[in-house]
């Protein structure tokens, strides 16, 4: 299928409540939530909080006791629950892959049910394996036991999305896959949302997971309802309550380092300069800046060369191929903590920051990313003293 992925739609929990026959209190209690095209909002708590059973009232594999669901701005109730399960994917631990049928007819339920002919179908499925990293000529005609966890887990996500549904639910999708895995596939989904936007609904009790993969993270507690709904810096800076704070756990500052992008913080600025430009002119603007070097740029403004001022001193004329090579560069959309151990590992104290195409965008040094580290806890303090007042 060539076309442009259907994108997501927005869904709309209002005033939902479960209450089981005989199960006491409501495992689901009136709750309300927006969830905005194209997010993945994380639904994030212990063991019985109402989790799944949240999650299963959207397909409708669960009846809600009352309240009402709307997706893409229509009652879930108004929508036949078959037709609505086939525009919304579905992942859940351990993938739930048939063991009897090969990973093509897997992928190909969905598709099959709404009569692709075969041709469409055998191009889907090739496509959907490709862009969940399998190679399609050898893992087609598989069986899923013959499959890793993860792979059997990438083709849960093939299957899912084999219909282009608007929609995906995922619940614990990487629960029983060995850390490795598990973070691999997490960097896989959010790639794959760059290109698709769907609405995805992702179940886990793992923080650090719903701190990764969400843009809103809910914060349930039992009885079924929601304690903060926010982003998830928002949640390590701001927790709504000691529940939260509790659920979180310590260490919120490494959290944020792993959370936060290097292209969000205050970059060093360092002189730079092209190869033709004047040597003397770049010295003085070295002295001004009093830091002792500078980076020499390509004419695609990628780092080629830390140049220092004794290098340029009684020159005259271009800069030219002065200076030493550039020894590697940080990734603007890197974490901190990736960015840290590149610093640490680094020849020069600073490393050049690259954007979009590998173009200079600023430079990192540990002090840099200290700062940053400080600036967090500041705002974490401001916001305890606040809480206090
Ligand atoms: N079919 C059912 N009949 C009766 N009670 C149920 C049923 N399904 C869930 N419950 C109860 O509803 C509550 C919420 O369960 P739910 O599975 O939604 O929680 P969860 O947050 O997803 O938990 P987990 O992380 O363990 O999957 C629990 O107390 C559970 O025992």
């Amino acid at each position: 299928m060539s076309e442009q992925p259907q994108h997501g739609v927005p869904i709309e929990l209002r005033k939902v409540t479960k209450a089981f026959p005989g199960g006491g209190e409501p495992a689901v209690r009136e709750l309300d939530l927006n969830i905005p095209a194209g997010e993945i909002v994380v639904l994030l708590g212990p063991s019985g909080c109402g989790k799944t059973t949240t999650m299963r009232m959207i397909n409708r594999l669960i009846e809600p006791t009352s309240g009402d669901i709307l997706i893409g701005g229509q009652s879930s109730r108004d929508i036949d629950p078959d037709r609505l399960r086939r525009r919304i994917g579905y992942v859940i631990q351990q993938a739930g892959l048939f063991p009897h049928m090969t990973v093509a007819s897997n992928i190909a339920q969905v598709p099959k049910l709404l009569g692709w002919d075969k041709v469409r179908i055998t191009e889907r499925v090739d496509e959907l394996l490709t862009m969940v990293g399998m190679e399609p000529g050898a893992y087609r005609d598989s069986y899923p036991r013959r499959l890793s966890g993860g792979q059997q887990q990438r083709v849960g996500v093939a299957r899912a999305l084999a219909a282009d549904p608007p929609v995906m639910l995922m619940d614990e999708p990487f629960g029983a896959l060995d850390p490795i895995t598990r973070e691999r596939l997490q960097d896989e989904l959010l790639r794959l949302q760059d290109d698709l936007a769907k609405t995805i609904v992702f179940v886990t009790h793992d923080v650090d997971e719903a701190l990764k993969i969400g843009d809103h993270i809910a914060v349930m507690q039992k009885p079924g309802h929601i304690v903060q709904y926010a982003s998830p810096a928002e949640i390590l800076t701001n927790p709504a309550n000691d529940y939260v704070e509790q659920f979180l756990g310590g260490g919120s500052s490494m959290r944020l380092l792993r959370l936060t992008k290097v292209g969000d913080i205050d970059l060093d600025q360092v002189p730079y300069a092209s190869e033709d430009a004047d040597a003397a002119g770049l010295l003085t603007e070295i002295e001004r800046d009093g830091r002792g070097y500078a980076l020499i740029l390509d004419g695609m403004r990628r780092p080629l060369r830390w140049v220092f001022a004794a290098e340029l001193e009684g020159r005259h004329g271009p800069v030219g191929a002065a200076g030493d090579q550039v020894g590697g560069t940080i990734g603007h959309r890197m974490t901190l903590q990736d960015a840290m151990e590149k610093l640490l590992n680094a020849d020069y104290e600073t490393v050049p920051v690259v954007g979009r195409r590998q173009a200079y965008a600023g430079a990192l040094s540990l002090a840099t990313v200290q700062n940053a580290i400080s600036a967090i806890k500041a705002r974490e303090q401001e916001r305890r003293r606040g809480a206090g007042r």
